[in-house]
This record gives structure tokens, C-alpha cells and sequence, in this order.
């Protein structure tokens, strides 16, 4: 685009904006939902599940109380069942999987059929990395695996069919092949535009999804047992959270209309790239290396206070006036899945020498409530959320940030496959809420008297 051009486009962004403009009130004239949110803040009640539930508050006389947050998945409780595959020293992504699709724990053999299933359905169709994922290189991976996962419509010989066993063979294909797609995203980025060599390492059968997803982003393929469970926790982590948030009910939306499984989950992917969703992980990273240059003392809590004042009040850091990684649309005092990457932070810091480091991130956990409730001046409870510290956690493991968001969506595909079947098994009407017009009405003038 030529100057001229961009001036043109300067201009006519001017008129949207003029045009665009709704006066606030009317949003409360009108009892408008905003954000889907009744007043006191709470979702609006939108659909029934059996999928996952999320817990952060209870509702009294209409006043929301806060409360722990605590997060299930189809009825179990995620500390159970993390407690559950750790004690047995095994991994818990695949079983959460099963869990989430099929909406009961597998049996021993079970499990390993499902994870059998997994590890044969891993590699990609013929031409697909050649074609697909090399060819055009993306700098960023989320828009590499909407692309791919839309591709994948052109590989299958049933894409429409909305039967239950199709898109049940759909999802357990996408569960599979995902991390590979990531994987080959990542190598085109790091050679196409980065320089660097290409390396593309077939995944292995015998492997779970964590191990599978370390032995391809690695140049030499190494890693350790524990790098791999720390990784398979965070998968299990970030599976499934309601059907409310805004990459599931995306699903659903999409999935109401009729349309494909890779359309729905393209667009599930759009969503979570969003900074105020996953994308948020990244969004954590760049925060925290612009409060490291920013504070000078990062144990003086006076001055991280103050850069805080600053981010919230949009003079500091991106100008969203946002901490990210902190404050969730339900939980009020904590995020259960932040309580459990949190412990595996300290332990990890500690073994690695970077205490200095992760108490800057305890010192924005407690410091943010404070610094919000005097800026805003508003009584709302804003904890920690899983993106906080799964960032720290994967620079630890040496996992580059390229993919932190990326690994969140590898993650949730379950998640969004079991809303997609549920919403296409009991939903039965096209989600399609309404907007009240509030645009004056004018007749229309031929061009000529314009
Ligand atoms: C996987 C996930 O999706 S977890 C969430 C990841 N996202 C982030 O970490 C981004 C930072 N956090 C946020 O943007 C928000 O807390 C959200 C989007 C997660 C949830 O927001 P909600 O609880 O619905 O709060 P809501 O949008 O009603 O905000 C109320 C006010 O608090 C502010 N607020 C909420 N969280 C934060 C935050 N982390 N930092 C600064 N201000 C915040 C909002 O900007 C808003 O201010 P305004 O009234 O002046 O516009
Ligand atoms: O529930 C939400 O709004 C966002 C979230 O934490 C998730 O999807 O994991």
C-alpha cells in the first residue's frame, strides 16, 4: 500500500469510528447484556452441560460471594483426577481425552486402546506438511493451525457429515495430529523466517501427546521423564473449562449453524488467540520482560506497586490498562489450575536457581488486587489465572514462546470436540441471540443528491 492509500484508509477508519459511535446509557436503557453478563456479573445462563464446570463464586440474594475456584471435568474433580494419574506415575493427558469425549474414565484397557488409537493416527496425510504447513509459513502458529485445521477439509473424504461417529473420528484425528501440526508450524517459522535449520521429526507411536510434542520441537529430540510430566499436567490443565468461555461457546455458536468440525474448530482457535483468552500466556511473557527493564528492584514491592499504577491506568506497557494473567470471568479468589502451576513454578525455580524471577511473578499475584482496588476503586475480585505462570513454567522447560498459545489450543481440542458433539447431540437450534438497532432511520437518497 502506497502513502496516498494509507491516507485514504486513515480517513475512512475516521468515518467508522464517527459512525460507529453508541452512547454507553443505552446499553442500561435497554438491559443489554454486555458481554453476555447479567448485572452483578455473572454469565447469562446460555445452554445445559455435561462437559466440564467451573467454580469461583456463589450466588446469595443476588450478590455474588466469592469463593475458591474449583474446576471438573465431566463430574471430577481435576485435582482427583491430576492426583490420580500422578500417584500411578503415569501420564493424564490421553485419559483426559477419553474422559472429556466419551464422559467416563476409561479402564485400564480402555485407555490403552484410546492411546494406541492416538499414537496411530499421528502422522499427517501424505503432502499435507509439504503442502499445508511448509509452504506457506506463518510468524505466528495460531493463525499456522487455524489454517491447517481448515486444510484438513480438503483431506478428508466425509468432512460434512455431523454424525456423531464421523465427528467422533474427526476429533480423535485432530487430538492426534495436532501436536505434529504445531510442531511442523513451528520448525517452518524457525527456518522460513528465523534462519535457523529445518528439522521435521515423525512422531512416535509408543509416545504420549507431552512427549510426542517435545521429541518433534526439539532439534536433538531429548528431553527427561519430568520435563515430559510437567508438560502432560499443563496439557490436562488447559483441556476444558465450560462451555461459556469464549473459544468453547465459539464451538457451539459455529456448531449450531450446521457447519463442518474443522470450521468450528478453526474458529475456536481465532477466539483462544485473543489476548484477554489464551493468547493471554503470551501477553504474560512480554509483560513481565517490560516490568524487568521497567523496575529496577524487583523485590521492592513499593516499586513494582507503582509500575503496576501505571499498566492499569494504560501509561505503562501495551496501553491496555490490563495485568494480564490476572482476574477471570468466574474465578474470584483462585483459579485451581493456577494453584497447581504455581507449586510446580516454586519447585521448578528453586532447582533451576530462578527464585529472583518467580518471586517478581508472586509479588504481581499479590499485588495486582491491591493496585486494581485503588485505581478502579471497585470492589472485584482479580486472582491469578492459569496464564500466569504457564509461561514461566515453559521457559523453564526451554519451550519456546512461539508455541505457548499454541499449546493451550493443542490442549483444549478435547474440550472443544466434546462441546461440539454435545452441542450437535442436544443443542438443536441455531445459537442466535438479538441486538436491538439503535441507528436512526433514514430514507434512502439516490446518488445524485448525495
Ligand atoms: C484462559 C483464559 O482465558 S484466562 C483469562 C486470561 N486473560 C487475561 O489474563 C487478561 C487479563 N484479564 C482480563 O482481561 C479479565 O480479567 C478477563 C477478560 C479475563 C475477565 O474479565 P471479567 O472478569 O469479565 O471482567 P470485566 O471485563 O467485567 O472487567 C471489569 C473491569 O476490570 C478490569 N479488569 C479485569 N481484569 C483486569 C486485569 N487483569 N487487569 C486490569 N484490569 C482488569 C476490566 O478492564 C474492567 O475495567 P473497566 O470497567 O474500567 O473497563
Ligand atoms: O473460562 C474462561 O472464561 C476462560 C478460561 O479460563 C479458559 O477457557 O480456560
Amino acid at each position: 500500500m502506497n502513502e496516498q492509500q494509507r491516507k485514504k484508509i486513515e480517513e475512512l477508519s475516521l468515518i467508522v469510528e464517527q459512525e460507529s459511535y453508541i452512547d454507553s446509557n443505552l446499553y442500561a436503557n435497554y438491559d443489554v447484556k454486555r458481554g453476555l453478563r447479567n448485572s452483578n456479573g455473572t454469565g447469562v445462563l446460555a445452554g445445559l452441560s455435561k462437559v466440564g464446570e467451573v467454580h469461583g463464586y456463589y450466588v446469595e440474594d443476588g450478590d455474588v460471594m466469592p469463593d475458591h475456584g474449583k474446576l471438573y471435568y465431566r463430574g471430577k474433580n481435576v485435582y482427583d483426577i491430576v492426583d490420580g494419574f500422578q500417584k500411578d506415575k503415569r501420564f493424564g493427558f490421553e485419559e483426559v481425552c477419553y474422559l472429556l469425549l466419551f464422559g467416563k474414565l476409561p479402564t485400564a484397557l480402555e485407555l490403552n486402546e484410546f492411546s494406541d488409537l492416538l499414537g496411530e493416527l499421528r502422522e499427517l496425510e501424505d503432502g499435507f506438511v509439504r503442502g499445508m504447513i511448509l509452504k506457506a509459513p506463518s510468524t505466528d502458529i495460531m493463525n499456522k493451525l487455524a489454517r491447517s485445521v481448515l486444510a484438513k477439509y480438503s483431506y478428508d473424504d466425509n468432512p460434512d457429515d455431523t454424525s456423531t461417529a464421523n465427528v467422533i473420528r474427526q476429533s480423535i484425528e485432530l487430538i492426534a495430529q495436532f501436536p505434529s501440526i504445531m510442531a511442523y508450524g513451528y520448525q517452518a517459522k524457525s527456518h522460513y523466517h528465523n534462519n535457523e535449520s529445518l528439522f521435521l521429526h515423525k512422531p512416535k507411536r509408543e509416545l504420549s501427546t507431552a512427549e510426542n510434542i517435545l521429541t518433534m520441537m526439539r532439534h536433538d529430540s531429548d528431553y527427561s521423564r519430568v520435563e515430559a510430566e510437567i508438560l502432560d499436567l499443563s496439557l490436562v490443565l488447559h483441556a476444558e473449562h465450560g462451555g461459556g468461555n469464549n473459544s468453547s461457546f465459539v464451538t457451539r455458536v459455529v456448531t449450531s449453524s450446521g457447519s463442518d468440525t474443522y470450521s468450528a474448530i478453526a474458529a475456536a482457535i481465532g477466539s483462544l488467540k485473543g489476548p484477554k483468552h489464551g493468547g493471554a500466556n503470551m501477553k504474560v511473557l512480554a509483560m513481565m520482560n517490560d516490568i524487568k527493564r521497567n523496575v529496577k528492584k524487583w523485590d521492592n514491592k513499593e516499586e513494582i506497586k507503582r509500575y503496576l499504577t501505571k499498566i492499569i491506568n494504560k501509561e505503562a506497557f501495551d496501553g491496555s490498562g490490563l495485568i494480564y494473567g490476572m482476574g477471570h470471568a468466574i474465578y474470584t479468589l483462585s483459579d485451581p489450575r493456577a494453584v497447581l502451576l504455581k507449586q510446580k513454578a516454586i519447585e521448578l525455580a528453586k532447582e533451576k536457581d530462578k527464585m529472583l524471577e518467580l518471586n517478581l511473578y508472586l509479588a504481581i499475584e499479590e499485588l495486582t488486587p491491591q493496585v486494581f482496588t485503588e485505581v478502579k476503586g471497585i470492589d472485584k475480585h482479580i486472582a491469578a489465572n492459569v496464564d500466569l505462570y504457564s509461561g514461566f513454567v515453559y521457559e523453564i522447560l526451554n519451550i519456546p514462546p512461539d508455541i505457548y498459545t499454541p499449546l493451550f489450543a493443542t490442549a483444549r481440542i478435547p474440550g472443544w470436540c466434546a462441546h461440539r458433539i454435545e452441542e450437535l447431540l442436544t443443542g438443536h437450534r441455531i445459537i442466535r441471540p438479538a441486538y436491538k438497532s439503535v441507528v436512526t432511520k433514514h430514507k434512502y437518497r439516490p446518488l445524485s443528491e448525495r
